[in-house]
């Protein structure tokens, strides 16, 4: 699967991180909590360079629970904190707000030390498209209306958004970019709906999807689908797929297009339960490789 990606857009977006970098404490990057890696931009150490920085695994409602677990201790062990939230029904949001203030402990005592006066964390969203970053700032912004002001000696105007006492969120998220090039890495942004569907060839996605889940998910399928082994040739069960659903075209042949968007978007809708498409074992083996 091809799929177009802009160098235009990109230097332009990691312009604007980069210009808003200055004005913050820590970066909340947001990750898709299906696609630990895969919905992080690859560019992202060099983009927010020393920055301190929290990994917010977000929709931790659609992903494997096992598998986040997993995920959390993975990026904790390469040294960076990480936590599980789901936006949509704000679950997990005082973990962002605890895990920020441990993160900056130090900084902050050695303000104190200093004599500074202590004042609000502030904190930027950046994440790739769809990973929900909107979701998170307007829950985030539900808890506390209140905005506060430009902040001085700054020409452009930001606006910054209270979550609690402690925390001072720019309303506007930084966006950066998927990996698109690697195709495994295309199919796993298409399945979670990171990737507009008119980019991309349903059937193909669909058997990416099918050999996935019969690797990992293999119990899933069959129930779902109420089939009773997964052939040799994933084509096979694809099709024994369409004739379950009556997916047949006017001349009782199985429609495959119709079947590739059944499949889909039965997984986008859970029906196959909560799934990860990124995992640990797959990633290290790649990385130490
Ligand atoms: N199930 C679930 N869905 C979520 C969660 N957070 C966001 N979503 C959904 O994911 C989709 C994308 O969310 P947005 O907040 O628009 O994502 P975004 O990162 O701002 O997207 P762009 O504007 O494209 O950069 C929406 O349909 C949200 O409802 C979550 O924690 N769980």
């Amino acid at each position: 699967m091809t799929i177009q990606w802009f160098p235009g857009h990109m230097a332009k977006a990691r312009r604007e991180v980069t210009e808003k970098l200055k004005l913050v404490d820590i970066i909340f990057e947001l990750v898709d909590a299906r696609l630990p890696l895969s919905s992080r931009n690859p560019m992202i150490d060099q983009v927010i360079q020393q920055k301190p920085r929290l990994i917010i695994l977000n929709k931790m409602d659609m992903a494997d629970d096992a598998e986040t677990k997993k995920w959390i201790r993975y990026f904790e062990d390469q040294g960076t904190r990480a936590v599980a939230i789901n936006s949509l029904e704000g679950k997990g949001l005082q973990l962002v707000t605890k895990a920020s203030k441990e993160i900056l402990a130090e900084k902050w005592d050695r303000m104190i030390a200093k004599g500074i006066k202590p004042r609000a964390i502030r904190a930027m969203i950046v994440g790739i498209p769809n990973v929900g970053k909107s979701t998170l700032i307007n829950r985030l912004s539900k808890k506390s209306l209140a905005k506060t002001g430009n902040m001085p000696g700054v020409t452009k105007a930001q606006q910054w958004i209270k979550v609690g006492k402690e925390i001072e969120l720019l309303d506007t998220p930084g966006i950066l970019w998927p990996k698109f090039e690697d195709p495994e890495i295309g199919f796993k942004l298409a399945v979670t709906g990171a990737i507009k569907d008119s980019v991309i060839q349903m059937q193909e996605l669909a058997v990416y999807s099918l050999n996935f889940l019969e690797q990992r998910y293999p119990e899933r399928l069959l129930e779902r689908y109420g089939i009773e082994q997964v052939d040799e040739e994933i084509v096979e069960t694809f099709d024994k797929i369409g004739k379950r659903r009556r997916c047949l075209t006017n001349d009782g042949e199985v429609d495959y297009e119709m079947t590739a968007e059944i499949i889909v978007r039965d997984i986008r809708n859970q029906h196959l339960g909560k799934i990860t498409f990124d995992y640990k074992d797959e990633m290290i083996t790649e990385d130490e490789a």
